[in-house]
């Protein structure tokens, strides 16, 4: 099963992410899109990468302002999981922005 990550090799991952923070118990990003349609393209496309990856964030939406919240709960916390599924999200934002 996957390990939650140590608070040090935390902070070296975020430093790799864009606008990630958070502690060993989940880390979470806002975006803010150009339009709510924008917001919602990014939401599906993420969907679709969750679905994939079996690992989904929380994900909140208010008008074209998204936060995704990312933790594995099988195992309490962050784990290389949360950190390939951030680094997909800013992939996908990157694009859509
Ligand atoms: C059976 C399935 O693999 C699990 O329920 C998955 C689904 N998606 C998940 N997503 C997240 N973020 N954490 C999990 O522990 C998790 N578990």
């Amino acid at each position: 099963m996957a390990q939650v990550l140590d608070a040090e090799t935390l902070r070296v991952a975020l430093a790799g992410l864009q606008d990630w923070a958070g502690d060993p118990t989940a880390i979470s990003r806002t975006a803010q899109l150009r339009t709510f349609p924008d917001a919602i393209a990014v939401v599906t496309r993420v969907a679709m990468t969750a679905e994939e990856m079996d690992h989904h964030p929380d994900i909140d939406i208010r008008w074209r302002t998204l936060t995704f919240r990312c933790a594995t709960h099988s195992a309490g916390g962050v784990t290389d999981r949360d950190i390939e599924l951030a680094r997909r999200i800013d992939q996908i934002v990157a694009e859509q922005g």
